[in-house]
């Protein structure tokens, strides 16, 4: 864009420059004077024409001859000078077209730039029509006010639009005018306003306080001498010694002040100084770029895009608490009766009710050691009867014991009562999630941004394919298409297919793959080597942009900081969701745990995030390396305590009573939450809502990745060249710098590949050689020059 601007800024002053015609100096004395002289007599002659105008008229009809005289003082040469521009022409406003050929003549004789000059006649030359029009407006004939041209302006808008809409118009143009010209605002009338306010107020005040001078002046003598030792007028900044006029405007406690202001006062101003002209240079082009075309806005390609609504997703009858006074006096019998069995007395017991489980908080009598009780869990339990028991003890952060109890009838936390929650629709995080509620029915909402990245697994039919819908859809419900992509990887090819719909708004794909959505194990090594080398890429783009995290990236990009000639965009977070990570690992093994890992460790600062699950938590699948990068875990019911102990490093998720009840830790406490429930028919209206919107016209494409065994190190062979390689020639030859991480920025490359493309390059004579931490010498001169030579090789 900035590039086509230029070139049609260049153009048009090519155009322009062609008829002008150069001036010696003296010409441009000679010329210059003419003007200025012009300028003066016309201002004259207009003035004249005031006292001297109506008896002149007579004087224009018999112009040649030499008898009749002319009142005017410029005579009749005056006298039709003025007829012509005020009465003929455009009344009073013509004085401004003295001016402006007074100024005319005073560019000419001082050689100022003529782009100014155009500048204020074509301002000039609307001022003067809208005045002309303005003063017609209340002309009633054609009056000198507005000139002929006002009044028949005027009158032709009449009889079209009549007078209120001739005066609307006149207004709006005067709106027009002041925010091309003046860059006014909106918001700058508003502080010019409120400062206007201020002003009035001021001058109230002080008028107040004058009022009060005679008061001040009657003051006891000693009264005076206090006062007067305090009196240093600000602005004055004279030494104490001078003593205050008697006017007293400001309160003592105020003057007080100024001594220390005064000292102090240099020292800032250096200060200010300096910084401003170390920002000058980026900031100050990025502000104006910033005023001129506002901040870049990422979703502007997609700026009708509409946000699936709430009616999309189902609201259910069983939501909210179910759970009556009986069974919880009948559990808390149970508990207190069991506990009196392995002589366990209690203080006091409270409960809180879940959707699914209820707490009993219970506070042990003083004396009874908690080992006790955790020693008889299972016997507890046992006593309860009761599938899905789990005691806390103690419950991390308080004194007490939880004893969770499943309710009588679970509720469903529906997907509609989390997204809809105050929590949800209210949070800033950057990649909010909303999850389901906790045993307190608050709805639970974490940022995926912060977890970094998010390890889910629970036995089959747990619940972890409503619980990945759920994190997708709350992330549909709260970012923009521009905002994230997803890559999905479903081995099972039938649970996220209905994410199809929504691949040119939300899925990122390998540039050269027809789905989207990975359901073949060894695609999904190259996804994720592309994405190991789109992290690559992220990292030196905010090495560059010298930021430390893809938020403050964005930020500074959307304040227009970042040229998007120097490879610089806005970054969408990716979240990569695999929903079979066991399948993958034993098909793939290392080839795909490295990448995880790879990214695991890396990416969480360039906006890259990993949701992986499996029904399958042995520790081959979820092995050391993957579990230390992933601090953030999820168990659905599992049927061992030693899945449990894979997945969480302790037991808990083998107590859980499935469909949905999770507990989700990251990194010390766990928390126990019924995941909302959203099903299929749900995420297809979601999936087609947006759907059916206008999308982008691709997925959002990953950096090619070709594998390691394609192509050697050094291929002279024309036929064995990268495929790349006519392109990335042309890169370089534009740009004339032979660097390799410009190739990779601007082919989105990883640094192999574009360090084999440079490789290449040089054996094909169009870079130089190898120059140390220099980029290497481009050796064709330009893209014409490239052809003959690729030209020249095929012969
Ligand atoms: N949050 C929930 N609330 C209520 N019911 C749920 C919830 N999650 C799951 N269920 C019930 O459990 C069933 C199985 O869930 P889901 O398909 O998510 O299991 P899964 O763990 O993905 O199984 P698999 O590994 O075999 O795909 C659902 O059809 C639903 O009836």
């Amino acid at each position: 864009m900035a590039k086509r601007k230029t070139k049609t800024k260049k153009s048009t002053t090519k155009k322009l420059k062609a008829p002008s015609f150069k001036l010696s100096s003296q010409q441009k004395l000679v010329f210059g004077s003419f003007l200025v002289i012009f300028g003066i007599v016309l201002c004259i002659a207009f003035v004249s024409f005031f006292f001297t105008g109506e008896i002149d008229q007579s004087a224009l009809s018999d112009f040649s001859s030499r008898d009749t005289k002319a009142e005017n003082w410029l005579s009749k040469s005056g006298a039709w000078l003025s007829d012509f521009f005020i009465q003929k022409g455009f009344g009073i406003a013509s004085f401004i077209f003295s001016g402006l050929i007074f100024l005319s003549g005073v560019y000419v004789l001082m050689d100022l730039p003529k782009s100014k000059l155009r500048k204020h006649w074509f301002w000039g030359t609307l001022i003067v029509l809208w005045l002309s029009v303005i003063f017609g407006f209340f002309a009633h004939k054609n009056d000198i006010l507005g000139g002929t041209v006002g009044f028949e302006i005027n009158a032709f808008l009449q009889d079209f639009i009549g007078k209120i809409g001739t005066i609307l118009l006149l207004l709006f143009g005067l709106i027009t005018y002041l925010a091309i010209r003046f860059k006014v605002t909106f918001e700058s009338i508003l502080k010019l306003f409120k400062s206007a306010k201020k002003d009035i107020k001021d001058e109230f005040s002080d008028l107040k306080d004058e009022t009060f001078v005679p008061v001040d002046n009657a003051l006891s003598d000693e009264a005076e001498a206090i006062k007067a030792a305090f009196e240093i007028p600000l602005e004055k900044k004279e030494p104490v010694v001078k003593k205050a006029p008697k006017v007293v405007k400001e309160p003592p406690v105020k003057l007080e002040v100024a001594p220390e202001t005064k000292v102090e006062e240099p020292e800032i101003e250096i200060k200010v100084e300096e910084t401003a002209e170390e920002l000058s240079e980026t900031d100050n082009l990025a502000n104006k770029l910033v005023e001129d075309f506002g901040q870049f806005d990422p979703t502007l390609e997609l700026s009708n895009y509409q946000f699936p609504p709430l009616e999309l997703l189902k609201k259910y009858d069983t939501e909210g608490i179910t759970i009556n006074q009986e069974e919880l006096e009948e559990n808390k019998n149970r508990i207190v009766d069991t506990l009196s069995n392995y002589k366990i007395g209690i203080a006091s017991i409270k409960a809180t009710i879940g959707p699914t489980v209820t707490l009993y908080e219970i506070v042990p009598e003083a004396g009874i050691r908690i080992s006790k009780i955790k020693n008889l869990e299972d016997d507890i339990a046992l006593s309860l009867s009761a599938l899905g028991i789990r005691i806390i003890a103690p419950i991390p952060g308080k004194g007490t014991i939880g004893i969770e109890v499943p309710n009588k009838n679970a509720t469903i936390v529906s997907m509609h009562s989390a997204i809809s929650s105050k929590k949800f629709q209210s949070s800033k995080m950057q990649l909010p999630i909303a999850l389901g509620k906790t045993i307190s029915n608050e709805t639970f909402v974490v940022d995926l941004a912060k977890m970094p990245h998010l390890l889910m697994a629970g036995a089959t039919g747990q619940g972890k394919s409503v619980g990945l819908n759920a994190v997708l859809t709350s992330l549909l419900y709260k970012k923009h298409p521009a905002e994230v992509k997803f890559i999905l990887v479903d081995p099972k090819k039938v649970e996220l297919t209905l994410y199809n719909h929504i691949e040119r708004h939300y899925l990122a794909k390998l540039p050269d793959s027809e789905e989207a959505i990975i359901t073949d194990n060894t695609k999904v090594i190259n996804t994720l080597n592309s994405l190991c080398i789109e992290m690559d890429n992220r990292y030196e783009l905010l090495k560059n942009a010298m930021c430390r995290n893809i938020a403050e990236y964005n930020a500074k990009f959307k304040a227009r900081k970042l040229n998007p000639n120097d490879g610089h965009q806005f970054l969408p977070y990716i979240v990569l969701v695999v929903d079979e990570f066991a399948d993958l690992i034993m098909t793939a093994g290392k080839e795909v745990e490295t990448p995880i890992a790879r990214l695991a460790q890396l990416a969480r600062a360039i906006g890259i995030h990993l949701i992986i699950a499996t029904q399958r938590p042995s520790v081959n699948v979820i092995t050391g390396i993957i579990k230390a990068n992933f601090p953030a875990r999820i168990a659905f019911r599992v049927t061992s305590k030693i899945d449990s102990r894979t997945i969480l490093d302790g037991s808990g998720a083998d107590q859980l009573i499935g469909r949905g009840d999770m507990l989700y830790t990251q990194g010390n406490d766990m928390i126990r939450i019924q995941c909302a429930f959203v099903d299929t028919p749900e995420v297809e209206r979601i999936t087609d809502y947006i759907g059916a919107q206008k999308a982008y016209p691709d997925a959002y494409l990953l950096p090619e990745y070709v594998g390691e065994e394609s192509g050697t190190s050094l291929d002279i062979d024309i036929e064995d060249r990268d495929k790349l390689f006519k392109e990335a020639a042309v890169v370089l030859v534009t740009a004339q710098q032979g660097s390799a991480s410009l190739l990779q920025r601007k082919l989105k490359l990883g640094y192999n590949r574009a360090g084999r493309l440079i490789d290449q390059l040089e054996s094909a004579g169009i870079v130089g050689p190898f120059e140390g931490s220099k980029a290497r010498q481009v050796l064709i001169p330009d893209l014409v020059a490239l052809d003959a030579h690729l030209e020249n090789e095929k012969l």
